[in-house]
């Protein structure tokens, strides 16, 4: 695999033409589908559930990338997983066992992710850097697509990469939330491997030159 890694997020799709924008990114170089799940109570805002990422996955050629912004996400692994997750990721502020969590999403068959809110210091993963395989740093507050990027969490990336190579990880670290071409740059030279990208993508004129120049920001390079 190479990266950069475009996963453009569902949420910013236009649900009435979903199957015509899933199609959209089979054919565009995006790498991956994100898919946001939010329950209304982790974050204030409610997106979609088994229904929405049944019908994308009915549709998608590309892996179904799954972030759960949800409480106990631990209730719902197994069933994200039959649903066709290639990885699920859940909030380190949601999970009371995080290792437990994580390992139940490998043993589901998944790719196991772990999302850090702001707040939270990247210091907090660093006794579990062998139990997950991609880290999302939240670079917004999460519950709603459309935010600007917030400035502070561009040194936070560059620490979770010094604290991933201190420990010999080669987990992916993703960043999520206000990128797009003018932004992705800092986060890409700090370190992030994945760009989750909603609005600019679905919001652009022409979301397949979106993607291919979120894509061909920089050279493209192997993975560890
Ligand atoms: O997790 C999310 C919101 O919580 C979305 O993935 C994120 O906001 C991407 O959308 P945009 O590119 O519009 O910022």
């Amino acid at each position: 695999m190479n990266f950069p890694i475009v996963a453009p997020s569902i949420l910013a799709a236009d649900f009435a033409n979903l199957q015509r924008d899933v199609e959209l990114i089979n054919r565009s170089e995006a790498d991956w589908f994100h898919i946001d799940v939010m329950d209304g109570v982790f974050v204030p805002n409610i997106s979609f559930g088994f229904p929405v990422m049944e019908a994308v996955r009915r549709h998608a050629t590309k892996p179904l990338d799954v972030h759960l912004m949800i409480v106990q996400p631990e209730r719902y692994i197994d069933a994200f997983a039959k649903a066709g997750a290639a990885a699920i990721t859940v909030h380190y502020e949601a999970c009371t066992h995080l290792h437990r969590t994580l390992t139940q999403i490998r043993e589901a068959g998944c790719r196991a992710g772990v999302a850090l809110n702001m707040q939270t210091p990247v210091e907090a993963l660093a006794d579990l850097t062998d139990a997950f395989d991609q880290v999302l740093i939240m670079t917004i507050n999460p519950g709603f697509g459309g935010q600007k990027l917030l400035p502070l969490s561009i040194p936070k990336v560059q620490k979770m990469q010094r604290l991933l190579a201190m420990a010999r990880s080669n987990a992916l670290i993703g960043v999520d939330g206000g990128i797009d071409a003018r932004t992705m740059g800092p986060v890409l030279d700090a370190g992030a491997h994945y760009f989750v990208a909603g609005t600019s993508v679905f919001g652009a004129k022409d979301p397949l030159d979106a993607v291919r120049t979120l894509k061909h920001l920089a050279p493209t390079k192997p993975l560890a």
